[in-house]
Parts: structure tokens; C-alpha cells; sequence
């Protein structure tokens, strides 16, 4: 059986996070476990409140999965503050976890912050050298690489830069520029392009938890990264593509479980 395991926050309305996660897991016949690392009161307008679990408890919530069922492939999520990121990481290093994903969650959609400030140095530090492919966005590339990214360009040297932090693969997602979804891979040695036509659907609550969960999943079923990356690109466009309102804000992406449909 191919098993992959979220270690994120849990988002109470059901969109991003650890919820995003397993409903992507289920939809690609991975199974499916988790890590909380802290609790989001939060529904499609916005994050009421969070509250973060003690790292220790982190830790054990690991030491439980990775113990007794192992992960074919693991992916991060929001880790809320450094204490957290710290066991995480000690944790990867003890049970040798492959096929880490990164998703250097920061700021949810809404503004709310997801990762104390003072966390982001050792993300950069503690986490990222661990990892096999990390996932940030535009806002979280711009951070990590220090500086304003706001073009295809500027996407191609914040890779080659995070890529000498001692990441494998780097993929900066484009998903906030004008224009085609084009995300960014570098893995060292050569820049690819994956690309979707730009949809016109507000309802994106969790697509990036939901593509770096495929990702993963695509990973624990044995794909190489280039084709985990491209098969869960066509996934995130698909669940865009099909997002409905749920809620008065921005509505989830639309997983597509293989053994039921919306209906009405
Ligand atoms: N409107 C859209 N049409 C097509 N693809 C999109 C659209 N918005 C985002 N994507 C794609 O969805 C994936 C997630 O990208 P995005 O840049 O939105 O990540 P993110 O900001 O981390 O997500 P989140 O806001 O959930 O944290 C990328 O592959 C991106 O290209
Ligand atoms: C628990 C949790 N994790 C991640 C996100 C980011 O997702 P988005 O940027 O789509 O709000 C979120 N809102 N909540």
C-alpha cells in the first residue's frame, strides 16, 4: 500500500491544511496520516484563531505514524513557530524520512499570519536542507530569497538560490502572477516549465496545500519528481477547475474522490 503523511495545521472549514491534504491522499489512493501541529479556527472568509500544539506533542504524534506505518514520502504544511520546526526536523533525521515536501506555508490567503516571524530563519535553516522538493510561492519565495519576486525571471534566480541552500528541487509557483499558471522547477542543473491556462474561479482556498500534497502522493506511488510534479499539477488545475462556493468566501478546490460526486 502506498502511504503518505501531512504534517500541517488543521483548517476547520475543510480547505487547506491537514484536511486539503487527506482529501488528496484519499482522491490519489494513497493512504493517508497526520501530524497536527496546531488548530485554525477558519472557514472560507478568513482565520478566526489558532492555537498551536506544545512541539513535544508534535513529536509524539510523529514517533506514533513514523513508529509503527512509515511514509513512502512526507509533506510539510504550517508549523506555526520555531519549536515545532525544530522537532519536525529531529524527527525526519530519525526515522531518515524520504521524499520530503516542503510547502513553506507563511501567510494563509486571508493575511493571517501562519508561521511566527521569527520562524521563518529557521525554516530556512533547520527544515529546508531536509527536504527533497519545496513548494513556496511567490510572497514565500520572495521571503526566503530575501528579496521582491514578481516576474518569471526573478522566479528562475530565486530557484537556482534556493537550490544552493541544499534543496534537490526547487518548484516556485506561479500562481499569483498575471497570465498562464506557470510554476518554476530547478533540480540543478536545468529550469522547466509546468504550465495551465489561468482559470477564472475565486474558489481557491488550499491549492497550495493540495498540490504539494500531491506531490507527495505522487511520490509514495513511485514517481520520479518531474513526473510526481506534473501529474499533480493536472490534478490542482482539475480540482480548480471544478471548485464550487462553499461558504461566503473563497471556496476550496474540488478533490476528486473516486468513489463519490458532489451530487445535489
Ligand atoms: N487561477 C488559477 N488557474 C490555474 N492554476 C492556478 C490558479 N491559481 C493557482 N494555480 C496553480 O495552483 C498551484 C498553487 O499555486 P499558488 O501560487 O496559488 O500557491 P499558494 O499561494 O501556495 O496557494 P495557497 O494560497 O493555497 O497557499 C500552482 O500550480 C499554481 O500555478
Ligand atoms: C491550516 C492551514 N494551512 C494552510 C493554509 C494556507 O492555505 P491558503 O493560502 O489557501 O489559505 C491555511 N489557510 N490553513
Amino acid at each position: 500500500m502506498h502511504k503518505a503523511l501531512t504534517i500541517a495545521g488543521s483548517d476547520s472549514g475543510g480547505g487547506a491544511g491537514i484536511q486539503a491534504d487527506l482529501k488528496t491522499f484519499a482522491a490519489l489512493k494513497v493512504y493517508g496520516t497526520s501530524v497536527i501541529t496546531s488548530v485554525t479556527a477558519q472557514n472560507t472568509l478568513g482565520v478566526q484563531g489558532t492555537f498551536d500544539l506544545p512541539p513535544e506533542f508534535v513529536g509524539r504524534q510523529l514517533d506514533a505514524v513514523l513508529s509503527d506505518i512509515g511514509a513512502g514520502a512526507a509533506k510539510t504544511g504550517m508549523l506555526a513557530n520555531a519549536g515545532i520546526i525544530e522537532v519536525v526536523a529531529a524527527k525526519v533525521k530519525e526515522y531518515g524520512v524520504k521524499n520530503l515536501v516542503i510547502d513553506p506555508v507563511m501567510v494563509a490567503k486571508s493575511g493571517d499570519l501562519l508561521l511566527a516571524r521569527e520562524a521563518r530563519q529557521a525554516l530556512k535553516e533547520k527544515l529546508l536542507p531536509l527536504a527533497l522538493v519545496v513548494t513556496p510561492n511567490l510572497d514565500e519565495a520572495s521571503v526566503l530569497a530575501g528579496r521582491e519576486i514578481t516576474s518569471e525571471d526573478e522566479m528562475v534566480a530565486a530557484a537556482r538560490e534556493l537550490h544552493d541552500l541544499g534543496v534537490p528541487y526547487v518548484l516556485v509557483k506561479g500562481g499569483h502572477l498575471a497570465g498562464a499558471a506557470t510554476d518554476i522547477l530547478f533540480d540543478g542543473r536545468e529550469v522547466r516549465r509546468f504550465t495551465a491556462p489561468r482559470l477564472d474561479n475565486r474558489h481557491t482556498h488550499g491549492t497550495g496545500c493540495t498540490l504539494s500534497a500531491a506531490i507527495a502522493a505522487f511520490l509514495a506511488r513511485g514517481l520520479t519528481v518531474p513526473a510526481a510534479i506534473a501529474e499533480a499539477k493536472e490534478y490542482i488545475h482539475t480540482a480548480i477547475s471544478q471548485a464550487r462556493a462553499v461558504g461566503q468566501g473563497y471556496g476550496p478546490v474540488h478533490h476528486l474522490a473516486p468513489y463519490y460526486s458532489w451530487g445535489d
